[in-house]
This record gives C-alpha cells, structure tokens and sequence, in this order.
C-alpha cells in the first residue's frame, strides 16, 4: 500500500473567535478522489487552503508527500495544481496566451502549445483561443481556470466548486476529465455542492456541517 500523498492530521482552523474547522484527519492518495460538501461557510474551502498549504492550519499537522505542505515550496508548486475562484488576467493577453504562460512556467517547455492546445479542445475553448479573458462568459472563465490546471504536470488537482458557472453537458465533461485524471494517477480533492459531481468522480465524501465532519463514507 502506497503512503497518502495528503495527510491531515487533526487539523482544524480558528479565525479569532470563530472555529471555522474542528479538527479533521484525511488520507488520500495517488488516483483517490476525496470530495467535501456541506452549506455555506461549513468549512470546505478552508480545509483545502490547508491541504494545498495556502493557509495554516491553528492545530494538527498537514503533510503532502510526507512533508508539511507549504504553497511556495518548490516540489509542492510543481505537483499541485489548484482551482480556485480567483481570477486575475492580463488584460493585453489571450487566453491561449495565458495558458502558454501557466504552460512556460511549470517547465512543460517544448511541449507548451501542444498541451495548451489539447487542453483548448478539451475544455470546449479552441473557439476562444484569440479571445481576452474579458470577454469571456462566466462559464468559460471557469472551463479557462479548469483548463490552466490541464496545461502543467501534476500529481494533486485540488478544486474549490469547479461545477460552478458550467452548464450541465460542461458539468458532465468536468466529471469526465476528473475521472481520466485519477486514472492517469492524479489524486483529487475537491470541494462542491454538486452531488452528482461528488458520487461521479470521488471513492470518498467528507460531510461538513459548521466545520465539524457529520459524515463520512463511499458517495453513495
Ligand atoms: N480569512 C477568514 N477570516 C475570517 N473568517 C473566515 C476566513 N475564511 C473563512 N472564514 C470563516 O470560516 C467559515 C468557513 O468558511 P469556508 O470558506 O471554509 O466555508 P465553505 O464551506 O467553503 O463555504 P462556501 O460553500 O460558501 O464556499 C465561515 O464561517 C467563514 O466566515
């Protein structure tokens, strides 16, 4: 049995007076799929900002690989894709353009169009290639952030609602993609209020409920 590639132990988070997570333990491993739900504010996006070492945890321990994870660590840069709702574009630049630049960045070199270019297509995006961020929809700006974690190598994709904005067949290509990712090895960890995005791709949920874990199990 392989060691997890995230591993939370006992963390949770105060903000001042707020608990906003009690402490958690997670495993989860090369081609897992851990998936977080429960309402608003139950604490999801602060458990990933934890396992993707953006934020601290107040007590217990966050490993990733068997280290502590921290976001500016070289090794956690080059093997952790995140997915977060925070877009920020060059306004002069299109969006194959800024996919070239994630590409560039992360080393894929040679390769880069090649891989911004599948990643166009599988995202549904190659009619948008010349296109300014600005002028995209809501949904494609999310199919755009989806398709930027698509365009470096990585071994976790951690995503924070991806389903949100994307139409239903966009929802279902998400779906899709996630899965040819653990398949390929990826581990994934996603928070989401989609249960059918949860029981499709993940082996595992986290019920959150005011930062405590309520449930956990098989999706079904
Ligand atoms: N930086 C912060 N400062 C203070 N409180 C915070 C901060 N970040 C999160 N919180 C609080 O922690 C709690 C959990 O927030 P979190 O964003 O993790 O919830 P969530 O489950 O991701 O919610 P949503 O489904 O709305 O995205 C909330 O009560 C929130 O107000």
């Amino acid at each position: 049995m392989s060691d997890p590639l995230v591993q939370l132990k006992g963390v949770s988070r105060r903000f001042e007076e707020r608990l906003a997570l009690r402490p958690v333990d997670l495993a989860l491993k090369a081609g897992g799929c851990v998936a977080l739900v429960g309402e608003n504010g139950s604490g999801k996006s602060t458990l990933l900002r934890i396992a993707c070492g953006r934020d601290a945890p107040t007590t217990g321990t966050a490993l990733f690989d068997g280290a502590p994870v921290r976001e500016d660590d070289p090794a956690v840069r080059a093997r952790v894709a995140v997915v977060a709702d925070a877009p920020a574009f060059y306004p002069d630049l299109t969006v194959r353009e800024h996919l070239l630049l994630v590409a560039v960045s992360h080393g894929v070199g040679d390769d880069a169009e090649a891989w911004v270019d599948w990643a166009l297509e599988d995202r549904r995006l190659t009619d948008h290639r010349d296109a300014r961020p600005s002028t995209l929809s809501s949904g494609q700006v999310q199919a755009m952030l989806l398709a930027s974690a698509l365009v470096r190598p990585r071994d976790l994709l951690v995503l924070d609602e991806p389903e949100q904005r994307l139409d239903p067949g966009a929802r279902e290509r998400l779906a899709e993609r996630l899965l040819a990712e653990r398949a390929d090895g990826v581990a994934v960890l996603l928070a989401t209020h989609s249960a059918d995005l949860a029981s499709a791709v993940a082996d595992s949920v986290i019920v959150l409920d005011e930062g405590r874990v309520v449930s956990r199990g098989k999706p079904a």
